[in-house]
C-alpha cells in the first residue's frame, strides 16, 4: 500500500507529534513524514521531528500581519512537499483553510466535542473546566478541520470516566492514553481510504 505524505502542525511539547512517530516506527501506521511545522520556535516538540529526521519548519504567527497569511505560508509549504494530509497536534494558533485542503486537515482535541471547545479551551484547561462541571465521562474526538475552532466533521470519539477524586493532571493522563490510540487509528483509516465525508457526517468504513 502507499504511504499517505503527512505533515503534523505543532506548538508545544510535541506529545502528539512523539506519538505518531513511535506508531510509524512500530511500523503500524502507513506514513511518511514530510515536514513538522512549528508555530512555536522553542517547542519542544522540535527535538522529537529532529531526532526522527523529519524536515521542520518554524513558521510564527508574529511574522505575518494576518491569520490567512500566516495559514497561507503553512499550505504553501504542504504544496511544496506534497503533502496528502495535515496533522495539528496541540498546534494552538487558527489555522484559516486554504481550498485544496478542505477534509485533508485534522486535529485531535481532548474532550467530546461539541462538549468543553472552541475558543480558549486548550490543553490542560479543557481538562481543568471538565472536571470544574462535574461530567463523569469525557474523552477525545477527531475531527477534519474547518474555519472554526473546533467545529469540522468529526471522524472518532472515545470516551472515558471522570471521577469525582481526579484533577485536571490525572483526566488528562487518562484522555491522553486514549488519543495516543484514537488518532493513529482514524490516520491508518484515512491512509487505507476508509473515510468518506458526506456532509457533517463522516463514514469510517470497516476493514473486511
Ligand atoms: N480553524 C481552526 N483552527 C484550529 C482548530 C480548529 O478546529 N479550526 N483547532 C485548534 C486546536 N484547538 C483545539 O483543538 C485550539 C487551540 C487553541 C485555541 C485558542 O483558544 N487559542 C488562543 C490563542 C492561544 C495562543 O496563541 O497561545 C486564542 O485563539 O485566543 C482554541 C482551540 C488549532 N487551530
Ligand atoms: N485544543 C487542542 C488541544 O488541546 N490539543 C491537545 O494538546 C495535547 C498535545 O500537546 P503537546 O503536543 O504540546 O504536548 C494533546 O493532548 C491534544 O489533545
Amino acid at each position: 500500500m502507499q504511504k499517505l505524505r503527512i505533515a503534523v502542525l505543532i506548538s508545544g511539547g510535541g506529545t502528539t507529534l512523539k506519538n505518531l512517530i513511535d506508531w510509524q516506527l512500530a511500523r503500524e501506521l502507513p506514513v511518511d513524514f514530510q515536514l513538522v511545522i512549528s508555530s512555536n520556535p522553542d517547542a519542544q516538540g522540535l527535538k522529537h521531528a529532529r531526532a526522527a529526521s523529519i524536515p521542520t519548519q518554524i513558521v510564527s504567527r508574529k511574522d505575518f500581519a494576518t491569520a490567512q497569511e500566516h495559514s497561507a505560508r503553512i499550505f504553501d509549504l504542504c504544496q511544496e512537499h506534497d503533502v496528502q494530509l495535515l496533522v495539528m497536534g496541540g498546534y494552538v494558533e487558527h489555522l484559516l483553510i486554504a481550498p485544496e485542503y478542505e477534509n485533508r486537515v485534522i486535529n485531535i482535541h481532548p474532550s467530546l466535542i461539541p462538549s468543553f471547545c472552541g475558543q480558549g479551551y486548550y490543553g490542560k484547561r479543557v481538562h481543568q473546566r471538565a472536571v470544574e462541571y462535574g461530567v463523569k465521562t469525557s474523552g477525545c474526538t477527531v475531527h477534519f478541520v474547518d474555519n472554526e475552532y473546533d467545529h469540522g466533521p468529526i471522524i472518532a470519539q472515545r470516551a472515558c470516566a471522570v471521577y469525582d477524586t481526579d484533577t485536571s493532571d490525572s483526566l488528562q493522563n487518562r484522555v491522553f492514553e486514549l488519543e495516543c490510540q484514537l488518532l493513529p487509528e482514524a490516520i491508518a483509516a484515512i491512509a487505507e481510504e476508509r473515510v468518506e465525508v458526506r456532509g457533517r457526517v463522516v463514514h469510517v468504513h470497516a476493514i473486511i
